[in-house]
């Protein structure tokens, strides 16, 4: 991060695969909807390359295994429609925080930050989890992949989250795991940092733009406290 700039004041967090390995909840809900259209189970392994852009395209990619464009226009309503349902239903049953998140989360807050959930995830999906996992507490404001009219890499999301806060998008820093939060974070004039662990459609993280490769939210937390000491 660029040597004696602003101060970073706030971080935006992502969700899926940077809090969360969720892959094994989307794996479920994914294959029970797939059995509902007498489709056979898809591994975890082709789901990770498909998971960050949200429900719909989750499920047009799923669809997209087995059938043309016109076959998956054709179901795409009423298999988006059983797959809320089977998520809902196991929504955190199979899925698991990982290392040094509560940590990372809570060394942020003894900084000061500011702290915000933005996920492509549906807001209904992300607040249960959010709640279940113990996470909510810590975010001032979580926002879905269906809070605003643009979802990441788009950056509405980071700049509604700037304004909340009123600050400038050079005082707020991205967390993620994938080129949507970077891209999101980078349209936005946010730093961001990335961590290596999650899912990236199958691109390796090195090949994203970041200000930074972290492994574990505590990582970021101490980077970013050593950027606010030479920061004016
Ligand atoms: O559900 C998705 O598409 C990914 O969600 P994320 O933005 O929390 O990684
Ligand atoms: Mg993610």
């Amino acid at each position: 991060m660029k040597k004696g700039a602003s101060p970073i004041r706030a971080a935006i967090v992502d969700l899926d695969g940077t809090m969360l390995d969720t892959i094994p909840d989307f794996h479920v809900a994914i294959n029970r909807m797939r059995a509902d259209f007498e489709l056979p189970a898809i591994s975890q392994e082709a789901i990770a390359l498909m998971v960050g852009k949200g429900s719909e395209n989750l499920i047009r990619s799923v669809l997209a295994q087995d059938f043309d464009a016109a076959g998956v226009e054709h179901r795409i309503g009423e298999a988006l429609d059983a797959y809320q349902r089977h998520y809902l239903d196991i929504n955190g049953k199979h899925s698991t925080i990982y290392m040094d998140v509560e940590a990372g989360l809570k060394a942020m807050r003894a900084q000061g930050l500011r702290l915000a959930c933005v996920t492509n995830k549906p807001v209904a999906f992300a607040l249960p989890l959010l709640a279940e996992k113990g996470l909510a507490p810590y975010f001032e404001v979580i926002y879905g992949g269906d809070s605003f009219a643009k979802k990441k890499p788009d950056p509405m999301p980071l700049l509604h989250v700037c304004k909340d806060f009123s600050l400038k998008p050079q005082e707020v820093v991205a967390i993620g795991d994938s080129s949507n939060d970077a891209e999101a974070a980078r349209a936005a004039g946010c730093y961001v940092l990335t961590v290596p662990y999650g899912y990236n459609h199958g691109v390796s993280i090195h090949e994203t733009d970041s200000d930074g490769i972290v492994d574990s939210l505590l990582e970021a937390a101490t980077l970013i406290q050593t950027h606010n000491h030479s920061a004016h």
